[in-house]
């Protein structure tokens, strides 16, 4: 494992220095993720877009006076859960504002009409009824949750997440991006990184890189996520997301990290993290996968054939047959994975609750015990046990 120091003064890692980097961090990837690269195919759910944060480079969140604040309903949610499982998803991937009725009247009083107090109750009965109605596996990414929230998710979900973003509080400071952010304060992602743990949750993290954190501040987010890893073991990925620009944010100016930048943290985030942990790079951000490959990465998370990413809306996923064509040239399969990983998955009760093997039947134990699909358009979607 890369020490501290030496992460360090990776800093200005460029040309020879760079790719060696690359090279070293590939070889970890091939002893550990030998052949496969994967990605989870999924649908997005936006459940609200309505958020008490206003994070400085998220156009996702809208406010209720914009005419466009949302919360989905239940017959929503359901339609396009069942148009996902058609296509031969697994993962209804549930991403969401931050408390919305704990800021907005407007939030509170929408809730109430479906039944609810609080936005994480109503996300529970909408993820069970996607357990009770489907095949598909919610992974929760609802931000910072309390211990007793993520206990009550943990019950209908497969597995869940949160970037950690950064672990540095200078970014909360008036002019970052993080100003007046109650969920982004990093003591308090920590928390819920490691409550989580402690309730043996499959779990996705993250860093956010290009959002004015230093290069050390970087290492240090990254050692953090190490540390949780070796004290509670449900770390199952980590995401290195690269920060784009969008009109109308705070960062709208702010300049994108470079593909060096992103090759050089890639690396050095496979090499400080504990081989077991999957490393991931969303494929939509860039175009640059065969240079992602070659930093170490063996995931390119979640891929829709159905819905945009809703936090990227301008960034299109690729065709499935395209990015099997890249892994392919560099010599690795591309292969389908459900959200929680295997290990989690075959660890008997301890990660993935009894009532939750129950409702997935058809791919428990195994992993994917599915047809195996690469071209999204001749896929039939039938699960067999
Ligand atoms: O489509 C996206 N999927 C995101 N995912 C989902 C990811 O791509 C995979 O679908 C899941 O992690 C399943 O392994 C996240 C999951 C988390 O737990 C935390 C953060 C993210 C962030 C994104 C994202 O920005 N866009
Ligand atoms: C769900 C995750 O999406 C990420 N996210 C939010 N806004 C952006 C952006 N402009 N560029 C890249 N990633 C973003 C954050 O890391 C959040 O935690
Ligand atoms: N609000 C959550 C977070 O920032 C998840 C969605 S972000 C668009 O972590
Ligand atoms: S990134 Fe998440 S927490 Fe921040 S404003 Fe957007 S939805 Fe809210």
């Amino acid at each position: 494992m890369l020490s501290r120091q030496h992460a360090i003064a990776l800093e200005h890692a460029t040309g020879a220095q760079l790719d060696a980097l690359c090279e070293q961090a590939a070889g970890v990837r091939d002893t550990h993720w030998p052949n496969t690269l994967t990605y989870s195919r999924k649908i997005f759910i936006p459940l609200t877009n309505m958020c008490r944060d206003t994070c400085g480079y998220c156009t996702f969140v809208k406010h209720p006076d914009s005419g466009q604040a949302n919360i989905l309903n239940p017959s929503q949610v359901l339609a396009s859960v069942l148009k996902g499982q058609a296509q031969g998803c697994k993962e209804a991937l549930f991403s969401l504002g931050e408390k919305p009725e704990k800021r907005y009247r407007y939030a509170k009083d929408w809730l109430a009409t479906l039944g609810h107090t609080s936005m994480v109750d109503y996300l529970t009965e909408v993820c069970e009824m996607v357990l009770d109605k489907s095949l598909m596996i919610p992974h929760v990414n609802a931000g910072t949750l309390t211990f007793n929230e993520l206990k009550q998710l943990k019950n209908v979900s497969g597995s869940m997440g949160m970037m950690l973003e950064c672990t540095s509080d200078r970014l909360m400071k008036k002019g970052q991006p993080h100003y007046a952010c109650p969920d982004k304060v990093p003591g308090i992602r920590l928390k819920t990184l490691e409550d989580a743990g402690k309730l043996d949750i499959p779990f996705t993290t993250g860093i956010l890189i290009g959002i004015g954190e230093t290069w050390e501040e970087r290492v240090d987010s990254l050692m953090a996520i190490n540390t949780m890893y070796q004290e509670y073991g449900h770390i199952q990925e980590v995401i290195v997301q690269n920060f784009r620009a969008k009109a109308g944010t705070a960062m709208a100016n702010a300049p994108e990290p470079t593909l060096d930048d992103m090759r050089r943290t890639l690396a050095m985030a496979r090499l400080i993290l504990d081989p077991a942990i999957s490393l991931q790079a969303p494929p939509n951000l860039a175009q640059e996968y065969p240079h992602y490959i070659a930093a170490g990465i063996n995931d390119w998370g979640g891929i829709s054939p159905l819905t945009k990413d809703f936090i990227n809306p301008e960034r299109s996923w690729p065709q499935i047959t395209e990015l099997a064509n890249a892994c392919e040239q560099q010599g690795y399969a591309l292969q389908e994975r459900l959200t929680v990983y295997p290990k989690y998955l075959q660890a008997g009760e301890r990660y993935v609750t009894k009532a939750l093997h129950q409702a997935m039947p058809a791919w428990r134990n195994d992993g994917l015990a599915v047809e195996q699909c690469i071209d999204n358009t001749t896929f039939q979607g039938v699960a067999h046990g």
